[in-house]
């Protein structure tokens, strides 16, 4: 939080924590975090379906209290809010994961952490005081996926994130033209250093998180094989990056406590449909069978009231909590979370909608 000469704070608008770590990471480092697949046309997609919707408000509704609680996969939170699972938080701040982990306790948010943590899911946990979830890409070393699962039902993890959206990573231009490699001071540390090993060393013209993708994610996995992590694990299993009707059919079918409903922060299926537009397909599909997240553009606490006029459950933020952990560590996660907070506790007093439970379809009009 920045201080006025007279002491006071000044709460920072989510564009200051952006301009703030554009300033101070290294180029490809802001490259990697702020790029997209393709032709980029998905890193404003989202955003567009967001700012299309508009919020019908009801009035004359007693919101003297408002109260953004909410539970989520047996976890209470202050607000329907978590941090979408992003890669090496370090990259962002030494303390890395540990720091989000903190923040997003004392914000009472869920922190959702990548199979791609740069520390340990044990410091992680011992840093958190709030629900965590493991995201996982599937390996063809299905040893070290057990391994990690075991690791994180030891340490108190409370569901899975299977990301189904990244057979393989995509094309990202930006990286490849800076020849992108994960710095050797910064490691996957919850994984063995020979199978990470494809994601260090740049090479020019060629991401080597893509290269590093291509030669260790399993890409044959199919429906039946969630079966397999069924059997590994009695923790909840989430899919990520479900975008039809028909796969949550599936998904449902298939045993699964919750979806997200992503594009993958802009970085996977270019020309996709973006996962605003796709919500309410989804939501129909399960019909209550599962929990449905939205991530992808969360930028303003009118987008959790309009992602749960649609139906989603609660939303995730990728990038924001990056730029905050960039301009100050666990204080600038905890200042995004609070600001993104506080707005959906005022729109949520301006729409005439004290509770989560107050807002549905008819809040919100789509052109
Ligand atoms: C730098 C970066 C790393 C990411 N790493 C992962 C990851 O390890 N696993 C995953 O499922 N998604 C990953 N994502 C995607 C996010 O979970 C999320 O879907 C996306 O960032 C949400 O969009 P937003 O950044 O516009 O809020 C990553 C996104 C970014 C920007
Ligand atoms: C290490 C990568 C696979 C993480 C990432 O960049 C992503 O999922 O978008």
């Amino acid at each position: 939080m920045d201080r006025t000469a007279s002491g006071e704070d000044v709460v920072l608008a989510l564009h200051t924590y952006e301009a703030a770590a554009k300033e101070r990471l290294p180029g490809p480092v802001w490259d990697f975090f702020a790029g997209g697949s393709g032709t980029e046309s998905m890193l404003t997609a989202g955003r567009d379906a967001l700012d299309r919707i508009r919020l019908r408000p009801r009035c004359l509704v007693d919101v003297s209290r408002c109260d953004p609680g909410t539970e989520l996969l047996g976890a209470r939170l202050a607000a329907p809010l978590g941090i979408a699972p992003m890669a090496y938080h370090r990259l962002a701040h030494p303390e890395g994961e540990v720091a989000t982990a903190r923040a997003a306790g004392d914000a009472g948010a869920l922190l959702t952490v990548s199979m791609f943590a740069s520390r340990t899911l044990e410091d992680i946990a011992a840093a958190a005081t709030g629900p965590l979830w493991l995201q996982l890409y599937w390996l063809r070393r299905r040893d070290l996926m057990a391994d990690l699962i075991r690791r994180a039902e030891a340490a108190g993890f409370r569901a899975l994130v299977l990301t189904v959206d990244a057979p393989r990573v995509a094309f990202r231009p930006r990286d490849a033209a800076n020849g992108f490699a994960v710095p050797s001071g910064i490691r996957a540390v919850n994984l063995a250093a020979e199978v990470m090993a494809a994601s260090h060393g740049s090479r020019a013209g060629e991401s080597a998180i893509a290269r590093h993708s291509a030669e260790q994610f399993d890409s044959s996995v199919t429906w039946d094989d969630l079966a397999w992590l069924h059997e590994v694990s009695s923790l909840p299993l989430v899919l990520k990056g479900v975008l039809t009707g028909d796969d949550a059919r599936l998904a449902v079918e298939h045993g699964v406590s919750g979806l997200v409903v992503s594009n993958h922060g802009g970085r996977q299926l270019d020309f996709a449909r973006s996962a605003p537009d796709c919500l309410t397909e989804v939501v129909d599909a399960v019909a209550g069978g599962c929990r449905v997240v939205l991530d992808g553009g969360i930028r303003y606490g009118a987008d959790i009231a309009k992602a749960l006029c649609l139906g989603a459950d609660a939303v995730m933020i990728g990038r924001p909590a990056l730029w905050g952990l960039a301009h100050s560590g666990t204080e600038g996660v905890t200042g995004v979370l609070r600001l993104l907070m506080g707005e959906f506790e005022e729109v949520m007093a301006l729409m005439g909608a004290p509770t989560v439970a107050d807002f549905g379809r008819s809040g919100i009009a789509t052109p």
